[in-house]
């Protein structure tokens, strides 16, 4: 039987081509993207990733060893990075922890915990995969291209190093493993919750481009 996420693979092309054809990445490719709303993506994003972390360590409880620690450091892996580009672009902890969770931030997050808690263990990681998957294809799409902005060039980058695509194949080992230990009512709804990471991965750039408030 083939891996349950090659079942996957034409759901995360359409989202990379999506992605790559929205203006938030051509922009950030072409250097045009006014750093205010970068800056506005880096704050959404850290939620986002503060949630995503929260959620492999709440997931990693429930998994076998070895993929217990996997999850558990793949969960830490973008901190660092992530640090150094909010200190280029003049961001505070202060700021980051107090501005609001813009709506569709807030239903993604919400989206992953809600699988998790409704659905359990594999369908969760099912729902943890596009983050990986999505970001690695189109950082190999544009690995041709240079950014003019470093900063913007330095995002595409951490997401084309060896180590981000090795996470993504560890992420993908995992998800399979589930996946066949799993009964075919919940690999559909491991497609589920994969699916809709993918709808969430798209909006998640147009909130980013428009500064999506609660308004
Ligand atoms: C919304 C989102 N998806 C995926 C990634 C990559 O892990 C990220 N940093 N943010």
């Amino acid at each position: 039987m083939p891996e349950f996420t090659t079942s996957l693979t034409t759901t995360i092309e359409r989202a990379c081509q999506a992605s790559i054809a929205h203006p938030f990445i051509s922009q950030l490719s072409s250097g045009e993207l006014p750093l205010a709303t970068f800056r506005y993506y880096l704050i959404q994003d850290h939620h986002y990733l503060t949630a995503f972390n929260r959620l492999h360590q709440l997931v990693a409880q429930q998994l076998p060893e070895p993929d217990a620690t996997t999850l558990s450091h793949l969960g830490e892996g973008e901190d660092l990075a992530r640090q150094k580009m909010h200190r280029e672009i003049g961001l505070s902890q202060d700021e980051l922890l107090t501005t609001p969770t813009a709506p569709t931030a807030y239903a993604y997050i919400s989206h992953m915990y809600y699988q998790l808690n409704q659905y359990g263990t594999a369908t969760a990681t099912a729902g943890l995969l596009p983050c990986y998957w999505l970001y690695s294809l189109v950082a190999q799409q544009l690995a041709g291209q240079q950014s003019p902005v470093p900063l913007y060039q330095e995002f595409f980058d951490g997401y084309a190093t060896t180590d981000f695509t090795t996470s993504t194949k560890e992420m993908t080992a995992i998800v399979n493993r589930q996946a066949a230990a799993a009964s075919s009512t919940t690999r559909q709804q491991m497609r589920t919750a994969f699916n809709i990471s993918c709808y969430y991965e798209k909006q998640f750039w147009q909130m980013s481009l428009t500064k999506q408030g609660w308004k």
